[in-house]
């Protein structure tokens, strides 16, 4: 009954074990799950029950493709702030804060952006923005978690627009071009044969040109949107969406997401239909760029589905008079962002996979 247990890939240790249990805890906190703090070790460990461990050491695999999160007997609330997680974005970008709440490292950029959303109508569909705070000495955006109401969610982070960078990094880029090693490597692990000669032989590549690879490879360019990770209820998490590009391979990975299910499909589709609608009377959306953000996908078993739109760090103001259209190409020095076009595609893209899900229903 006390001997670590194995079971489909994952080792369940008796909690008496300190060392396991610190070890997994100090892996999540480091990584991709910093709302996993230390109290909570101790009360699990005088519950004295199994703990799951995760089995990445001994399969050798990259620890997030085996990442699970514990689901027993822990509360509501625990469960909630173990199944935190950040899909996308820098690491370390993100922080605990006040219950059903989170803090995201400054940025002016996106302060604006919130500031100005606040009489906007797309105020409903962004997370609640509760000012500048600062903490252990750095100043962070304070704003809902947008998970908090849900028990053990799915989410899914689907990165929008036909573009990825701004207009003046290329500009930059071209005027003084800085390959850059960590790139180069990014690329090489999706695909060897990405990089040039010359890139090979500088073992670098500029900004834009990675940005540019990663929109060919993925369905950015085709689809005007991409997926960037997925995280499911059993805790299960995946990023390695970067070759998912034709429209089968998507509708595919969202009918997984959905698990089938058609109400939340529906939800979904409503939801952003709603979006579409805020869009379109929104003055903020008219006058900005908005490159590099996402919707983000929400729903559990309970049937809520609810989506968000999240990440203003490159969302950049127009010149005074200039608006728009976002449906339309990108030609450099237009700075249109393919944003429209991309729900459009979304929207398609669900109502395929309800298409799929009613034949299979017949
Ligand atoms: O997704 P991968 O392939 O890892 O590439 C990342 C993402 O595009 C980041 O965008 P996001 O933050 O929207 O996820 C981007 O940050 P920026 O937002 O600064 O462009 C990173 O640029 P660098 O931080 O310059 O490496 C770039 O390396
Ligand atoms: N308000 C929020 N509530 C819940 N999760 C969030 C929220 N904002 C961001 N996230 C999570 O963090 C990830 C990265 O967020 P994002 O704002 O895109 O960061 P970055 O600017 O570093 O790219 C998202 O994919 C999502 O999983």
């Amino acid at each position: 009954g006390r001997d670590p247990k194995v079971s489909g890939g994952l080792v369940l240790v008796p909690c008496s074990s300190l060392f396991y249990i610190m070890f997994d805890q100090i892996w999540f906190a480091k990584n991709k799950n910093p709302l996993v703090s230390f109290p909570s070790i101790l009360i699990w460990n005088s519950w004295n029950c199994y703990h799951v461990f995760l089995y990445f050491l001994k399969q050798n695999k990259p620890w997030w493709k085996l990442k699970t999160i514990v689901q027993w007997p822990f509360s509501a609330t625990q469960r909630r702030r173990l199944s935190w997680v950040q899909l996308a974005g820098h690491k370390g970008n993100f922080k605990a804060a006040d219950e059903g709440s989170i803090l995201k490292k400054f940025s002016e950029n996106e302060v604006r952006c919130f500031e100005k959303l606040a009489g906007d109508a797309l105020l409903p569909f962004v997370p609640a923005y509760h000012g500048v705070v600062e903490k252990d000495g750095e100043s962070f955006l304070h704003m809902t978690d947008l998970l908090a109401n849900f028990d053990l969610p799915n989410v899914m982070d689907c990165k929008m627009g036909v573009r990825t960078y701004l207009e003046e990094e290329l500009v930059r880029a071209r005027e003084r071009p800085k390959p850059r090693e960590d790139l180069y490597k990014k690329m090489m692990e999706v695909d060897s044969e990405g990089p040039t000669p010359q890139e090979h032989s500088l073992q670098g590549v500029t900004k834009p040109r990675y940005m540019q690879w990663r929109e060919t490879m993925s369905s950015t360019h085709t689809l005007g949107f991409r997926i960037e990770g997925i995280k499911k209820f059993d805790g299960t998490c995946r990023t390695d969406f970067k070759k998912t590009r034709s429209k089968q391979d998507v509708i595919q990975v969202f009918s997984d997401f959905v698990g089938e299910n058609r109400s939340i499909i529906k939800s979904y589709v409503s939801r952003l239909k709603e979006i579409r609608e805020a869009l379109s009377l929104s003055e903020f959306f008219k006058r900005h760029e908005v490159i590099g953000s996402s919707l983000l996908f929400i729903h559990d078993h309970t049937d809520m589905a609810q989506v968000w739109l999240i990440d203003f760090g490159k969302t950049t103001p127009l010149p005074e008079g200039q608006t728009l259209k976002h449906d339309v190409l990108w030609q450099e020095g237009n700075r249109e962002d393919g944003y429209l076009w991309g729900l459009q595609n979304l929207i398609h893209t669900l109502e395929s996979v309800s298409g799929e899900v009613e034949k299979l229903e017949q």
